[in-house]
């Protein structure tokens, strides 16, 4: 998918609203549990229940590789039922010489045909390369993560007093362009949302941290949305777990509905 693509459903849906697939087998409700692929028959009914809310479906990978062959069987049905105008993501954060991480971009990008796939920058070009060798798809770069160990790293100053994340968003500009790399930024991180669309001033961020991990929507948006939205905000566990009953998908469609509310004004105010 291109990005003209991403901004027209984005535009469509009046949306920039991602939903995680983190499907967590202990809280699926318990009258799925009985079905043969509980993790698939819950993601099918929150795809159905959100459809309407969002332009895009994060699965986060390791909540399907922790049940080996079966998980990872769920995690190819999901993609295959997600419709193809949604903008998918593997959450995998992958990265490794180059060899290796071309395997990895295999897997995901031929294998399952995800759109997009989160890399660590960590071990530098050569591990990203193989991912942006592939046609239409793109690279979703770990920049300022939302939890508390990104100050452990990613903020140290460095000899020249740049911030390491600072660094790497400049060093991986030059590597691939907004038409192929996006980066990931925390909702928890707002205070840097500024500084980051100085450097960015073209790219799609991807924002997890919205719901459960406190990220608040309307400051990240007041400073993160360019002309052409540029923002996907994910939330997870707010939207599958609003309920944990049988109302699973009509609450998380809700949860979904409430966001996209709040986007849409976001879009008429900053866009
Ligand atoms: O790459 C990610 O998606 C990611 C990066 C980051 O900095 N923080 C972060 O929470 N995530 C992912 O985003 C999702 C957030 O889930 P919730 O906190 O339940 O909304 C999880 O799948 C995380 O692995």
């Amino acid at each position: 998918m291109n990005k003209s693509d991403l901004f027209r459903h984005i535009q469509q849906k009046q949306s920039y609203l991602c939903v995680g697939l983190d499907t967590d087998i202990q809280k699926i409700p318990s009258h799925l549990q009985r079905t043969s692929d509980p993790i698939f028959e819950f993601n099918k009914q929150i795809i159905d229940a959100t459809a309407d809310y969002c332009v895009a479906y994060k699965p986060n990978i390791a909540f399907y590789e922790a049940h080996g062959a079966k998980g990872w069987e769920s995690l190819q049905k999901t993609i295959e039922y997600i419709p193809k105008e949604f903008f998918t993501i593997a959450d995998a954060k992958r990265g490794d010489i180059g060899n290796t991480s071309g395997l990895y971009a295999r897997a995901f990008f031929e294998q399952m045909n995800f759109d997009s796939i989160t890399v660590a920058p960590y071990m530098g070009k050569d591990s990203v390369e193989p991912f942006l060798a592939f046609e239409d798809k793109w690279v979703i770069l770990l920049a300022l993560t939302s939890n508390t160990g990104s100050h452990d790293f990613q903020t140290l100053p460095l000899k020249s007093s740049q911030p390491l994340f600072e660094q790497v968003i400049e060093t991986s500009q030059k590597w691939a362009g907004a038409d192929k790399m996006m980066y990931v930024i925390g909702a928890t991180q707002a205070e840097q949302f500024g500084r980051i669309r100085q450097l960015l001033p073209g790219h799609f961020l991807l924002v997890p941290g919205v719901g459960a991990q406190g990220g608040d929507l309307e400051e990240v948006s007041r400073i993160g949305l360019n002309k052409e939205c540029g923002l996907l905000v994910n939330s997870s566990r707010s939207i599958l777990y609003a309920s944990s009953g049988e109302d699973f998908a009509s609450q998380a469609a809700a949860e979904a509905q409430k966001l996209q509310q709040q986007m849409a004004t976001m879009l008429a105010k900053y866009c």
